[in-house]
């Protein structure tokens, strides 16, 4: 599938610059991975802009108040969604204030990282290696050990 990551506002923090950067490096080997930064606004703005620019692709709502997969899970529903013949999926980071309700309900999967809220440059680091991760449990490769 290809992946697009698409998140609201301008990276600032360089740990998290650097962090980002090493997981787009290592997902080259493993397909398509395309990172986009929309503007940053209010929770309305930011929420459409995130809607429109993932049109066309399964909608992966990034949020805290979503479903809390094991890794072994999220590889389980990415094989559903390829055997459904899914070619396109994003995942959606937003700014300050979170989404909108309406976009949590477009979601065709909200997906938490755990309980706690996250600024959204460090969620976006952790969403990659949970991208990276998966991509190697579905190459047989040994990266994960459960
Ligand atoms: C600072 S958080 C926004 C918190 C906001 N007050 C709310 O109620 O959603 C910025 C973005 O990072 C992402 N994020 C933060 N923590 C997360 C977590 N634990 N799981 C998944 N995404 C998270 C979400 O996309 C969120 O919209």
């Amino acid at each position: 599938m290809n992946h697009e990551i698409i998140v609201a506002g301008k990276p600032s923090l360089k740990y998290a610059k650097d962090g980002t950067a090493e997981y787009l490096k290592r997902l080259t080997r493993y397909g398509k991975y395309k990172l986009t930064h929309i503007k940053d606004g209010s929770s309305e703005d930011v929420s459409k802009r995130l809607y429109e620019a993932s049109e066309g692709t399964i909608r992966v709502v990034m949020d805290e108040r979503g479903a809390t997969p094991t890794t072994q899970e999220l590889v389980k529903l990415y094989n559903k969604w390829e055997m459904r013949g899914v070619k396109n999926i994003s995942f959606l980071i937003g700014a300050s204030d979170g989404h909108t309700q309406q976009l949590r309900d477009d979601a065709d999967f909200i997906l938490s990282l755990s309980a706690l809220t996250l600024m959204h440059e460090l969620a976006l680091v952790v969403l990659l290696e949970q991208i990276y991760r998966v991509a190697t449990i579905k190459r047989g490769e040994p990266y994960h050990r459960d």
